[in-house]
């Protein structure tokens, strides 16, 4: 080889988190006070993690929807720590700077902080993550209390929780009307019980907008409008894998699926014309 391939540089993230090595929770509230969005993505592997890491996508969050990413389930709902801990681990050993969260899946901390603690000690030992999130604002403030109180950061969710989808009767935004005073009940309980931040997921932006304005901690949207501290998608809808029923709050910033649709379409209609291997393919 008489020329090196180009070795992909690795872009800065958010200014405030740019001369970091690494994006530690004081970064978040850094970029909170300074005005600064940062970015996430879902990552359920050691190759889309790689990618994302040195895109400079600030955290990344090994998320239950690998469940329906993953794992070919409908839902959250059958996903185990068991089934996270080896997607977890595989994120957390590719990124050289992202911050990596990784998430509690439905059935590992609703029965109260000790079950909850363990878990959070499960993903930390076992992973490499560097830092835990978990469903719920008032119901779940006891179990992050708990796990902070252990030394390890809790990044919170509420509003639209996917392990609660039956009990909230689908994927329906919250917050609307009168139940806004819900959601901001949710976001001081979290911060109170000490989250490092929150994700809001499918709140209307007025309401994530008073609850950014009100709260000391970052605030992350999903479906929740540009008036909060940071944005979260999960990749697979962001890269353009979904079909059928696409969120409302999604943008797809590839056609990924296109892409591999016809890739694997033409590398098979090449073996079958014998276009496929060529002399440079063979010894
Ligand atoms: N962040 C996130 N959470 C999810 O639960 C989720 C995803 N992403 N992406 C993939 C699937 C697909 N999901 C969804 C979620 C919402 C709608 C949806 O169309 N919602 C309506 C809101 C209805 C209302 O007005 O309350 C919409 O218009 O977006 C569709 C699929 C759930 N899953
Ligand atoms: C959508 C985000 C917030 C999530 O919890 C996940 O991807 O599992
Ligand atoms: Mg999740």
């Amino acid at each position: 080889m008489s020329e090196q391939s180009p070795v992909p540089s690795v872009h800065p993230a958010t200014p405030a988190m740019e001369s970091l090595k690494r994006v530690r929770t004081r970064h978040f509230q850094s970029a909170k006070e300074a005005g600064e969005p940062f970015t996430g993505l879902t990552s359920y592997d050691m190759l889309t993690a790689q990618i994302f890491d040195e895109a400079g996508i600030d955290f990344l969050l090994v998320g239950d929807s690998a469940g329906n990413n993953v794992l070919g389930y409908d839902t959250t709902l059958p996903v185990t720590v068991d089934d996270l801990i080896p997607l977890t681990r595989a994120v957390a050993k590719a990124v050289k700077r992202a911050f990596v969260v990784a998430d509690m899946p439905f059935g590992s901390y609703e029965t109260g902080p000790q079950e909850a603690l363990h878990t959070a000690v499960r993903f930390m030992k076992e992973t490499g993550a560097h830092a835990v999130k978990l469903e719920g604002g008032r119901r779940s403030a006891k179990q992050i209390r708990r796990i902070v109180g252990a030394g390890i950061p809790v990044m919170a969710h509420i509003g639209f929780t996917p392990q609660s989808e039956h009990g909230l009767g689908g994927h329906i935004v919250q917050g609307r009307g009168e139940s806004a005073e819900q959601i901001l009940a949710d976001a001081h309980a979290v911060q109170e019980a000490g989250a490092f931040a929150v994700v809001m997921e499918m709140v209307p932006a007025d309401v994530a907008q008073r609850v950014t304005q009100e709260l000391r901690i970052p605030t992350i949207g999903v479906g929740a409008g540009p008036h909060v501290d940071g944005q979260l998608l999960v990749w697979t809808d962001w890269a353009g894998f979904t079909t059928g029923r696409i969120p409302r709050f999604v943008k797809q910033y590839a056609d990924l699926k296109g892409a591999l649709s016809e890739a694997a379409r033409t590398y098979k209609a090449e073996v079958q014309s014998g276009v496929f291997p060529a002399p440079e393919h063979s010894f």
